[in-house]
């Protein structure tokens, strides 16, 4: 459904993604796991063209997405960012329907709510609020209900859970990986938390410095590191409350 074959990204000095290759397929969950400044925000968002690669290339859906129309391909592709991103000036239910409005939609509204419900908002109580008006938790619940109103086979989330509590973060793991079985998403999640990844994915890809160090299930990464880098890893999640 997604794949990245032998990515390269500058900045200028830096190797953002030095050669990555990642095959995701239908109806899986990859983790893309690694410390800040690894490369799992720009090899992310490689997939919906929010940037784009300097060489390899980039397959959504068996086609060259450098061949692909970014607005049609994010209109497509359901997007959560660390902070939710919601729009501070319109309502819960304008930003849950935003993209089906965007595409034209007669029942965007409708598509909305219906979003919300699925992440457990009822819209006759939240949807007229502004997201000033929500919980950190609510607010993530209105992103992952606008990523998902228009039914995208694919979502891409980067670090949706990061800055919550445990329990808001538990509950919204669940509703979250729920919900992905019941509509059947494909899903790339960018995490930190290697618990998290072992929770929600079913295979985790660890970046380092821009290159892939190891691609397995969790139990391969705990049981069969193939560098050092991954035992230290597993180690430190172990030590961190596992
Ligand atoms: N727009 C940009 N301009 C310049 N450098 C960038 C840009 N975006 C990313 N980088 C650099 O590319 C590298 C990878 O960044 P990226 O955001 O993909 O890492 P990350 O693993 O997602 O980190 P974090 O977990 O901190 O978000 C870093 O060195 C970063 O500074």
């Amino acid at each position: 459904m997604l794949a990245a074959h032998g990515v390269v990204k500058r900045y200028g000095a830096v190797r953002a993604l030095d050669g990555v290759s990642v095959e995701v397929r239908a109806g899986e969950c990859v983790a893309l796991v690694g410390e800040s400044g690894s490369g799992k925000s720009t090899l992310l968002r490689c997939f919906n063209r929010m940037t784009d690669p300097d060489g390899g290339n980039v397959m959504v859906d068996g086609a060259d997405a450098a061949t692909a129309d970014p607005v049609a391909l994010r209109r497509r592709i359901g997007y959560v960012q660390q902070d939710g991103g919601l729009l501070p000036h319109w309502t819960v239910l304008r930003n849950a329907s935003l993209v089906p409005r965007l595409a034209g939609d007669a029942d965007a509204d409708a598509r909305g709510a219906a979003a919300l419900a699925w992440v457990g908002m009822d819209a006759g109580e939240f949807g007229t609020r502004w997201p000033r008006e929500l919980s950190g938790g609510q607010r993530q619940r209105v992103a992952i209900a606008r990523a998902v109103a228009a039914r995208p086979g694919i979502v891409l989330l980067d670090e949706p859970f990061g800055a919550l509590d445990a329990i808001t973060r538990a509950d919204l793991q669940t509703a979250f990986a729920q919900l992905r079985r019941e509509l059947g998403i494909t899903a790339v999640l960018v995490t930190h938390d290697l618990h998290e990844a072992a929770l929600l994915a079913d295979r985790i890809v660890v970046l380092r410095r821009g290159r892939v160090e190891q691609t397995g299930d969790a139990d391969t990464l705990i049981r069969a590191p193939e560098t050092e880098y991954v035992a230290g890893l597993v180690a430190r999640a172990r030590l961190g409350g596992g």
